[in-house]
């Protein structure tokens, strides 16, 4: 929480006023955060100073696990985050890979778990790096990505957090995130929660401990139409006591996670929070 707070106070102090073509707003914008989640010592990085709704956050990382590329599908998981992405762009709404109501297209799982070969046929990449780490197996190279140049311009949006780089030490399975573009009071809520969440059901999956999740954020921004309920309400407040997150420990494969787990399989023990603050949201 700490960390959040401290770089949404750097982005005020520090950042510089860059305009956006593509969402024809301005943000205010600092280069590069590293943020650090010690998942084995259960430290949920969890947004205490608003109301967080990261059941949402968790059904998003779900949909991608899953390789959904439909928003009534996270609609169905739980989340209705990509409703406004899917629908509601002009641009997207006008590009002819659109596949009607509700079509992401190829961004996120959908590309990642069905990775094209320039040779032919597909890779899925999640099945490969589940595989390699039950074996006990880090070939210095388990990235899960779903960033492809090349079908950029068949998704609603390009991948933000893009890239997932699972590493083993003994038996203590370590992830470093990279993500190009960070929307700090609404994304990053859920991001940090993403970033905790994937690597503490990588390692019950797999059979490894958890040890940390590094979350690299390249462009880190706060909207021109978020800067004051950030700046003068949600920055003036005291941050709470963090939660416990519980994963129901039924949860043993890759095929649990695509058959029958719900929301319902993750709790929160002890969230105490703020009042919400409903931050502007930018198609
Ligand atoms: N501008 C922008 N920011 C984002 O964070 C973002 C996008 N676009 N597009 C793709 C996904 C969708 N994500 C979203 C979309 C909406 C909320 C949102 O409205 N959050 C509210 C309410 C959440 C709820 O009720 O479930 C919040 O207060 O956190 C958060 C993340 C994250 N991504
Ligand atoms: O997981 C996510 C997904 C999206 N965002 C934000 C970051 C930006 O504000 C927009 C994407 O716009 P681009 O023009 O494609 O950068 O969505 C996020 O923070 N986290």
């Amino acid at each position: 929480m700490k960390q959040y707070l401290d770089l949404c106070r750097r982005i005020i102090d520090e950042g510089e006023w860059v305009a956006n073509e593509r969402t024809g707003k301005r943000c205010l914008t600092v280069i590069n955060a590293d943020l650090t989640y010690d998942v084995g010592a259960g430290e949920f990085p969890l947004v205490t100073t608003r109301k967080s709704y990261w059941k949402s956050a968790i059904a998003e990382m779900m949909g991608y696990l899953r390789g959904y590329d439909n928003a009534a599908d996270f609609r169905a998981l739980g989340t209705k985050t990509w409703d406004a992405n899917a629908n509601e762009n002009q641009a997207w709404l006008n590009n002819p890979y659109r596949k009607g109501e509700d079509d992401m297209g190829l961004c996120y799982g959908a590309i990642g778990r069905n990775f094209p070969k320039p040779d032919g046929g597909t890779i899925d990449q999640l099945r490969q790096i589940v595989d390699d780490l039950s074996k006990g197996v880090d070939n210095r190279g388990e990235i899960f990505t779903f960033y492809h140049p090349g079908a950029l311009h068949m998704a609603c949006l390009r991948p933000c957090m893009y890239s997932h780089h699972f590493s083993l030490l003994g038996d203590t399975l370590y992830l470093n995130s990279t993500q190009r573009s960070c929307d700090v009071p609404l994304g990053l809520n859920f991001n940090m929660v993403q970033v905790y969440f994937l690597l503490a059901i990588m390692a019950q999956i797999t059979g490894k401990k958890p040890g940390k999740a590094y979350h690299k954020i390249v462009n880190a921004h706060i909207y021109e139409d978020q800067l004051e309920l950030m700046r003068d309400v949600q920055l003036k407040r005291e941050p709470l006591a963090v939660p416990t997150f519980k994963i129901n420990p039924a949860i043993k494969s890759l095929e649990d996670l695509e058959t029958w787990v719900t929301l319902d399989d993750f709790e929160l023990e002890g969230y105490e929070f703020h009042d919400p603050i409903a931050y502007p949201f930018t198609v």
